[in-house]
């Protein structure tokens, strides 16, 4: 897939002296979906916002459709949409006079039938005239969108697009993103909601205290790191792991009623048949058994319990 963002040594220390970002390197690939996934402070809306032309980089460069944020704004930003985590919207408006103005400021002609398509997308179009302070969250958030694909842009930018929003929201939030994206549109979000990345994103890149630490493939991601666990539900509760099972990496939970065995799914040995056996030849029976694949979430604690280690 050839890269419609690339991003090259791109720093960024404020004047605080807090250097928000150490040097990124990153392409983000045409049509794509790719999760920004981060803690608070971790620099996520800083890199949005320097793509975006609203913060100066340091140092480094992002070329954005191929053209030069810095060199070439204009041409630039005309090529993206962001819907910021504010909601920067004159309350006083309508909805159809905001959107309308957001596409003018892009220097764009009227398009009245783009407009109502992007409205009724959103499910705002009864809501057209309605002034924007008598919306709900949630229908103000859609206007925001709607204001950031008005001047139909090829890379929408959606920091922390569901903060904050019921699941129910959250879901419809998550549909018309890969809409969007079945449209063509590459889409590139900062979430520190794993589940939002993991049901996502094509792709997903970990930043912690401003370094991107890992881009990856989220299915190869989770193949890579993800490990499995295998859960005994124990028919007589235990209270200390018997010495002859020290060779396999077990944890008693629930007061001793569960075995837990957390393994390497992909190693050529995984240990559970021999486990197995083992218990069988100590008499200790179990009424149920099940293996659960760890989620993003699991590999993200780790890695950010790794960094808090090394740091
Ligand atoms: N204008 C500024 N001046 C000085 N420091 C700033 C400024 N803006 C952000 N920072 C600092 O830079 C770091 C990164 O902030 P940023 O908002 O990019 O993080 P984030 O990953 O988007 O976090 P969140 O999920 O909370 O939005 C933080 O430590 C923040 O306090």
């Amino acid at each position: 897939m050839p890269s419609v963002i690339t991003i090259q040594g791109l720093t960024k220390t404020y004047k605080s002296g807090h250097q928000a970002l150490k040097p990124i390197d990153l392409e983000i690939e045409k049509g794509e979906i790719f999760a920004l996934l981060g803690p608070n402070g971790a620099g996520k809306t800083t890199m949005i916002s320097i793509i975006c032309g609203i913060v100066t980089p340091s140092t480094g460069t992002v070329i954005a459709d191929g053209h030069d944020i810095q060199k070439d704004y204009r041409a630039a930003r005309t090529r993206i949409g962001l819907v910021p985590q504010e909601l920067t919207t004159d309350a006083f408006e309508t909805v159809w006079a905001t959107v309308t103005f957001s596409r003018g400021l892009f220097g764009k002609a009227p398009n009245p039938a783009l407009i109502e398509r992007i409205l009724r997308d959103l499910s705002l179009w009864d809501k057209k005239d309605a002034k924007i302070m008598t919306l709900s969250g949630g229908m103000k958030r859609r206007v925001m969108i709607a204001k950031a694909l008005s001047h139909e842009p090829d890379i929408l930018f959606l920091d922390e697009p569901t903060a904050g929003v019921d699941v129910e929201l959250r879901r419809d939030m998550w549909g018309l993103v890969r809409q969007l994206r079945d449209q063509g549109v590459t889409i590139i979000l900062t979430t520190h909601y794993i589940e939002e990345a993991e049901e996502m994103a094509d792709r997903v890149g970990v930043i912690l205290k401003g370094e991107l630490i890992l881009v990856e493939k989220t299915a190869t991601l989770m193949r890579k790191l993800g490990k499995k666990t295998l859960t005994l539900n124990l028919q007589e509760p235990m209270t200390v792991i018997p010495p002859e099972l020290a060779e396999w990496d077990l944890s008693l939970q629930n007061e001793g009623g569960e075995l837990e065995y957390a393994f390497d799914a992909h190693a050529e040995k995984t240990g559970v048949p021999s486990l197995l056996r083992r218990l069988s030849d100590l008499g200790i029976a179990f009424k149920d058994l099940n293996t659960r694949q760890s989620s993003l979430e699991d590999i993200f604690v780790s890695l950010v319990h790794r960094d808090g280690e090394s740091a």
